[in-house]
C-alpha cells in the first residue's frame, strides 16, 4: 500500500524525475518524463541511461551524474549556462522549441550508489524574465532619448562623456566635442510658432544624425534648441570636418527663416578635442567647445569654430553663410 502510494505521488510530480543505478542504467522514470520525452517508463527503465540521452555522455550534465555516482557529490546545472540539456517538449509528437529546464543531480543511497536527477520546466519563468529584460531595456532606452527629437538626451550625453573620456585617457586616443546650436531661434520661434520651432528642431536633429556615419559617433540634444555631438577616437582635423558636414546639412534643409540674414534656418558650431596635454577633466572640453561656439556666434552664425588650444593646427575655419 505505501509503495503505492509513493509510485502514486511519484506519478503526479509535475517535474522530471530520473534515478539512475550506479551502472548508469534507469532504475525509475516518472509520468511527467513520459509526457515531455515522448517515451514510456516501459521503454526506458533498465536503460543504460547515456544510450536514452547519448548528447549527454559529454555534456555537463554527464559529469555531474558521475561525480554523484563516483564521488558523492551533488550538482545544481546553471539555468544561463544549460538552459535545455534534455530533449523534453510541451508537446514531444510535435517537437519545436526544448523547454527550459533547471536540472539538480544529488547521490542518494551509501552502500550502492544511485543518483537522482530532478528537472523542473523554467520555461514560463525564462520568457517572463526575457520580457521584463526587453521591457527594462526599452525603458532606458526610453529614458536616455529625447522625447522630441529621438536623438540621445542630456542624461545619456552626462553618461557618455564620462565614459568616452575615461576610455580616451586609458587608450591615450583623442576625443572631439561638438556643441551646435541653432542661429536665431528665438526669431523663428517667435515668427513661425512653438509648434514649427519643434518641427524644425526635428528636422535639424535627424539631418545631423544621419550625417553621422561612425557608428560610434553619437548625437545628444544638450537642451533647448543645442545639440552636442560626441565623436570618440577622433582627432581634432576631423572633428571638424564632420562639423562642417553637420553644418552644410542643416544648410541644404533650405528650412526659410525669414528674420535671420539668411532667410534659411542654419547653426553654429563649436569644436573642441582632447588630447593628453590639454584638458584634466571633461568638463574642460566642453568648456572649451562651448568658448568655440561663442566665437562662431560672434562671427556672424552658421560657422563652424575650434577651441582656441588647437587653433594654431587649423588653420581651416568655415566662413558664415559659406
Ligand atoms: N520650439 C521650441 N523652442 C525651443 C525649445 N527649446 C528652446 N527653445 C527656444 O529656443 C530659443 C533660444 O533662444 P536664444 O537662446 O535667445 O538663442 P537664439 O535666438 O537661437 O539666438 P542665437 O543662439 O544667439 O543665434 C528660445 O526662444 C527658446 O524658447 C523647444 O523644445 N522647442
Amino acid at each position: 500500500m505505501k509503495d503505492k502510494l509513493l509510485l502514486d505521488a511519484f506519478s503526479a510530480l509535475s517535474l522530471g524525475v530520473i534515478l539512475v543505478d550506479a551502472h548508469y542504467r534507469i532504475a525509475l522514470w516518472n509520468a511527467w518524463l513520459e509526457a515531455h520525452t515522448g517515451r514510456a517508463a516501459s521503454d526506458t527503465v533498465g536503460e543504460d541511461f547515456f544510450t536514452v540521452f547519448p548528447d549527454l555522455a559529454y555534456h555537463r550534465v554527464g559529469d555531474a551524474i558521475r561525480q554523484a555516482i563516483g564521488h558523492n557529490l551533488s550538482a545544481l546545472l546553471s539555468q544561463s549556462l544549460h538552459r535545455s540539456p534534455f530533449p523534453l517538449y510541451a508537446e514531444p509528437a510535435r517537437p519545436t522549441a526544448r523547454l527550459s529546464q533547471a536540472v539538480t543531480i544529488v547521490p542518494l543511497g551509501d552502500a550502492e550508489r544511485y543518483c537522482l536527477i530532478q528537472i523542473v520546466d523554467v520555461t514560463a519563468a525564462v520568457r517572463r524574465e526575457s520580457l521584463l529584460r526587453d521591457q527594462a531595456h526599452e525603458l532606458l532606452a526610453q529614458s536616455l532619448s529625447d522625447g522630441l527629437t529621438g536623438v540621445g538626451n542630456r542624461r545619456y550625453f552626462d553618461i557618455c562623456i564620462e565614459r568616452e573620456w575615461r576610455a580616451s585617457k586609458r587608450n591615450n586616443k583623442s576625443l572631439s566635442l561638438l556643441i551646435i546650436d541653432v542661429d536665431y531661434f528665438k526669431l523663428y520661434n517667435d515668427c513661425y510658432g512653438h509648434q514649427r520651432g519643434d518641427e524644425c528642431l526635428q528636422q535639424i536633429a535627424a539631418a545631423m544624425r544621419s550625417a553621422l556615419e561612425n557608428p560610434n559617433d553619437i548625437l545628444f540634444r544638450y537642451g533647448g534648441e543645442e545639440f552636442c555631438a560626441l565623436l570618440p577616437e577622433t582627432r581634432s582635423a576631423d572633428a571638424v570636418e564632420l562639423a562642417e558636414k553637420l553644418r552644410t546639412r542643416v544648410q541644404m534643409l533650405d528650412l526659410p527663416h525669414i528674420s535671420s540674414p539668411d532667410g534659411i534656418i542654419s547653426v553654429s558650431i563649436g569644436v573642441a578635442s582632447h588630447c593628453q596635454k590639454n584638458h584634466t577633466e571633461y568638463g574642460q572640453l566642453i568648456q572649451s567647445a562651448d568658448n568655440a561656439l561663442y566665437e562662431a556666434k560672434r562671427a556672424g552664425r552658421n560657422s563652424v569654430r575650434v577651441s582656441a588650444t588647437f587653433r594654431k593646427f587649423m588653420p581651416f575655419q568655415s566662413a558664415p553663410g559659406v
